[in-house]
Parts: structure tokens; C-alpha cells; sequence
């Protein structure tokens, strides 16, 4: 579903970012994106999500070149992809049923599907009975719940994660992890950025490592491979 053919990113100032890349991810897989920082990861998803553009190459996505998307159709491209951060970013004067909803309405989602959907997401990242809570009120791993149903809000066929349990305790990031794999074995594909090293070495999923934009090791059912 996501292929990169000879990507490079040069950055104004002359530093390669990424350079010459080239990888197959298909429909369903979890792959963790790994590297020292400055490695090239967050330029990777950038690419990905069109927020820029790369210097050389082709990615295709779901058999679009998103490198040729016209700028019009850019939303509606985007709006196939989920994505959960590591600091939430939900909104804090919407509760959390708004921030979900919210998500549904910019995609001209009609509000009788709205009312419907919501309570299914809340559902499945348990948070039937917070819906009318505001994020502040919420612990960090209660947060990133609703960021992620909110990501799933209209039905992705990826969901791109950067560092999601970047600020949450061991047992708040395995729950969310948990629920990251439900969503996998569910057909969403999960494409995860972090520096979570017992978390990659015990999830055995693909890892891609980039190191100076260029990747190291791709394997299956990998590990992390450094020391932080
Ligand atoms: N807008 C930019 N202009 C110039 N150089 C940039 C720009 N964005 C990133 N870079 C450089 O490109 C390289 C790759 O950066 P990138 O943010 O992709 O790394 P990363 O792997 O995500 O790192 P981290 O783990 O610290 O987030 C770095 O050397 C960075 O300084």
C-alpha cells in the first residue's frame, strides 16, 4: 500500500535527509521506524503525509503517486490517514465526544453518522463514559485514547504514529500499545515512529532502521538495535 521508489529529501540548506530510499509496505502490516535522532524519520512521515515535497523519487500510496497529487485533492488524500502524536494535540476547550466529532465534520461527514460513530470509537479505546469530559481532565493515556479515535474517525487504511507513548509510564504505553495492535489485526495499517526500545524489542514487528537518511536493516519480526 505504501511504496517509496529512489526518495530522496535534500533540505534547503544542502543537508540530505533522506537519501535513495527505497520499501514496500503492505496492507495490514505494524512497522516501527527507528534511527538515532536526525536519522530521517519525521522527514519519512512528512513525505508521507505531503507536507512536503521530496527532491527525487515516487511514493505511491494505495496505487496514487500522492508526488503528483494535485494540491485540490490533497485533503481527501490525507483524510485516508490517521495520525497520533506524541503530545495528543487534542483540543482543549472541545470534550471528548467534540474532538472526536469535530475530526467527522471537516471530512463532510453528515451528523447522523456523527452519533452514530462517536460511541463506536469511544467503545473500542474504552472511554464510553468520558465523553463529556475536556482533555485536562483526562490522564496522558486517557488522551492519546481519544487521539486514537480520533485517527480512526474516518476509517484510515493507515494510521501513522509518532512516538504515541512518548509521554505516557510503562503501563499507560502498553495499554495504548495493545490497543495499536487490536486496530492492526483489525486490517489498519500502523506505520510507528519511536525510541521505545522495550517496546519494539517485544511487539516483533517489522522495524525499519534509518541512520543519516539511509536504511540500515529492515526486518521482520525485528529489535530495536540501540542502546536508549
Ligand atoms: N526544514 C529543515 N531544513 C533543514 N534541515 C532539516 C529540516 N528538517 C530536518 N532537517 C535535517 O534533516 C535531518 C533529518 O531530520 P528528521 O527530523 O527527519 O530526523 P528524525 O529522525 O526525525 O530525528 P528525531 O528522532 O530527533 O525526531 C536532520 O539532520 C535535520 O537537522
Amino acid at each position: 500500500m505504501i511504496e517509496f521508489k529512489n526518495i530522496s529529501k535534500v533540505y534547503g540548506n544542502n543537508h540530505i535527509a533522506l537519501s535513495n530510499i527505497n520499501l514496500n509496505i503492505k496492507k495490514g502490516e505494524f512497522v516501527f521506524l527507528v534511527g538515532p535522532s536526525g536519522a530521517g524519520k519525521t522527514t519519512f512521515i512528512k513525505l508521507l503525509l505531503k507536507e512536503i515535497e521530496p527532491t527525487n523519487g515516487e511514493i505511491i500510496v494505495n496505487g496514487t503517486n500522492i508526488t503528483q497529487l494535485k494540491r485540490k485533492k490533497i485533503p481527501y488524500y490525507r483524510r485516508n490517514i490517521g495520525v497520533v502524536f506524541q503530545d495528543f494535540r487534542l483540543l482543549s476547550d472541545k470534550t471528548v465526544y467534540e474532538n472526536i466529532a469535530f475530526a467527522m465534520e471537516i471530512a463532510d461527514v453528515s451528523s447522523k453518522d456523527i452519533k452514530r460513530r462517536v460511541p463506536q470509537l469511544l467503545a473500542l479505546v474504552g472511554l464510553i463514559n468520558k465523553e463529556k469530559l475536556y482533555p485536562h481532565q483526562l490522564s496522558g493515556g486517557e488522551q492519546q485514547r481519544v487521539a486514537i479515535a480520533r485517527a480512526l474517525a474516518n476509517n484510515p487504511s493507515l494510521i501513522i504514529c509518532d512516538e504515541p507513548t512518548g509521554n505516557l509510564d510503562p503501563d499507560n504505553s502498553w495499554a495504548i500499545m495493545e490497543l495499536l495492535n487490536e486496530i492492526n489485526k483489525s486490517g489498519t495499517t500502523i506505520v510507528m515512529v519511536t525510541h521505545a526500545k522495550d517496546i519494539v524489542d517485544r511487539m516483533k514487528k517489522r522495524v525499519i532502521a534509518l541512520e543519516k537518511g539511509v536504511i540500515i536493516r529492515d526486518e521482520q519480526r525485528g529489535v530495536y538495535g540501540y542502546e536508549d
